[in-house]
């Protein structure tokens, strides 16, 4: 049973999807922070939130049940990722549930702003009948500067020119043919934008560049007058740069629904003249809320119930049709992880991974995670899954490279991984039997067809006769069972060096192993514990 916390109001028809979910169960906990926040997360395997909650490092420290977070919304900067990813924690967004609702929002400011509604009303309410200080503008004909084309930008964009403005916008992620296709003069940098627009509005993440995009530099470049819109985030324009431009009359007019700090129950903004300001409503109508409800409870599900990864923000996405494709080399992979970081003991400082024939065509970097995986499994205290693995390898300071070559080899799929460290490097590959038989086919220089699972005993030795029957011997009088063999030789002439791969029904005793080692033709003898056949992984089980 996955169970659900809902850590900020959302839609009821996602709280009645997740009700009628089969293996899963829901509760709602708002407002939480702090310890408080903490001790939930701790018992939960999923959370949904929306803008409320902040989900600090602090709170998921020591997390070791949660597995994916699911934001009701696109903005995921209430959730620290990095702490996430490093516990393992997937984290998705809904990107397209709001996007019609904020870009309305931003019009809705947009129109009101230029004709002083909000301001208008309070001294109608107020009992002032006044009809000569509200003097507003028409959008028709004047300048809109967009920074940000896109979702929410785009859709700000098609309204504007339906308004009859002209459009001038600032993406590096949209070409100049792609702009103008949408009718938007695309223009290289926001500096070139300023002088030449009447209103300004932004649709961007909050990010190192985005912050104070607009501050007191770029209070010398604006065009007087100017209305500066933000249905984005609190702090790509810098709020004090915006109260003295409105002092000053630089600027005629700002709105804002997002704030550097929300709640934002006091600015000094607040009340100026030209000044219109929401609490963060952009999202908030019946049809977006229930759109990102529905979205965030689904994506959930089909985590919990199908492995799919949709929407993350923190990892590549995968779909249950791809998921499934891969589920046996992702094992595989995983599987060759957990074999070589036991044959590297001194431990690892490189590992280069080559896949090989038809695998170069499936989704290898999930591949490669699920490979670091396997690889730090057996050695850190913390879960391991393809979502932290690569942070984990890196913090270390494990340099990993891949590459894809097209060229099969002797089977049509292969992965191959050499990892390099202190004690020397060590060379394995594998590949897949059927849709789920990992088999192990090259060991150093030794070519075999190994089963990669459960308890193996490696060893190595001169290729000479009577070595098989002789560590059989071992094993029979120890009553250790043998459920397969492999062996291989380093060329295709006898007499050279050999490796012999037992798969043992239960982990020898150390008296049969010293008896093994002390066999004259036998140089070298290594157990390994991989996962049972047929066991996944717990981040590949669902
Ligand atoms: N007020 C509210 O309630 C809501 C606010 N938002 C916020 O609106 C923003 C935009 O959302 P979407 O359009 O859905 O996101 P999106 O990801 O579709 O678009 C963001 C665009 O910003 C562009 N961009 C990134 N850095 C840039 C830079 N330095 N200069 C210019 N462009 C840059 C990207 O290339 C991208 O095209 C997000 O911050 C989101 O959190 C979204 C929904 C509701
Ligand atoms: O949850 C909300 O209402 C805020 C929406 C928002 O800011 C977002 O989706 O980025």
């Amino acid at each position: 049973m996955a169970r659900i916390l809902i850590l900020d109001p959302i839609a009821q028809e996602g709280l009645d999807m997740l009700a009628a979910a089969p293996g899963i169960e829901y509760e709602v906990r708002t407002g939480l922070k702090g310890e408080e926040l903490k001790k939930s997360l701790a018992e939960f395997d999923g959370a949904i939130c929306r803008s409320g909650v902040t989900i600090t490092a602090e709170s998921l420290e020591g997390n070791r049940r949660m597995r994916a977070i699911a934001r009701a919304g696109v903005g995921t900067d209430n959730i620290d990722k990095n702490a996430a990813t490093r516990l393992g924690i997937v984290v998705m967004n809904t990107p397209t549930g709001n996007t019609l609702s904020t870009a309305e929002h931003t019009f809705t400011l947009m129109l009101a702003l230029s004709r002083r509604v909000a301001e208008a009303y309070h001294k109608l309410i107020g009992g002032k009948w006044d009809r000569k200080t509200f003097m507003g503008t028409q959008l028709a004909d004047k300048t809109l500067g967009i920074v940000g084309l896109g979702r929410i930008g785009q859709e700000v964009a098609k309204r504007a020119i339906a308004f009859q403005m002209k459009v001038l916008g600032f993406d590096p992620f949209l070409s100049t043919e792609q702009a103008a296709k949408l009718g938007i003069e695309r223009v290289e940098t926001v500096q070139e934008m300023l002088p030449r627009v009447d209103y300004l509005t932004v649709h961007t993440p909050l990010t190192p560049e985005t912050t104070n995009l607009v501050g007191f530099p770029e209070l010398e470049v604006l065009k007087p007058g100017v209305r500066l819109i933000n249905c984005a985030r609190g702090g790509i324009y810098n709020e004090d740069a915006l109260v003295e431009g409105l002092k000053t009359g630089k600027i005629g007019g700002v709105a804002l629904d997002v704030f550097v700090t929300e709640p934002c129950d006091k600015h000094p903004i607040y009340g100026m003249p030209n000044v219109l300001c929401t609490p963060h409503l952009g999202a908030s109508t019946e049809e977006a809320q229930q759109q990102v409800a529905i979205e965030a409870v689904q994506l959930l599900i089909n985590f919990f119930t199908t492995g799919e990864v949709r929407h993350a923000v923190n990892m590549a996405s995968v779909d249950p049709k791809t998921l499934a494709s891969i589920k046996g080399y992702l094992d595989l992979a995983y599987r060759l992880g957990v074999l070589l970081a036991q044959c590297q003991p001194g431990g690892t400082s490189a590992c280069h991974l080559t896949y090989r024939g038809e695998l170069t065509q499936k989704n290898t970097k999930m591949l490669t995670a699920a490979f670091c995986a396997g690889l730090l499994d057996r050695a850190l205290e913390e879960d391991v899954n393809i979502v932290n693995a690569e942070i984990l390898l890196k913090e270390r300071g494990i340099q990993l490279t891949q590459e894809s070559r097209s060229d099969m080899g002797a089977f049509s799929s292969s992965m191959t991984a050499e990892v390099h460290g202190s004690s020397g490097s060590q060379v394995a590959a594998a590949t897949l039997f059927g849709n789920n038989m990992p088999r192990l086919i090259r060991l150093g220089d030794y070519r075999l067809e190994a089963y990669l699972d459960g308890n193996l005993l490696i060893f190595t030795h001169h290729d000479v006769p009577g070595i098989i029957g002789a560590v059989g011997t071992i094993f029979g009088n120890h009553k250790v069972n043998i459920g397969q063999m492999s062996v291989g030789r380093a060329g295709i002439i006898p007499g050279g060096g050999a490796v012999g791969v037992l798969n043992l029904d239960n982990v020898p005793p150390q008296a049969a192993i010293d008896e093994v080692q002390q066999h004259p033709d036998i140089q070298s003898v290594k157990i390994i514990e991989l996962p049972p056949a047929g066991q996944l992984p717990p981040w590949l089980q669902g």
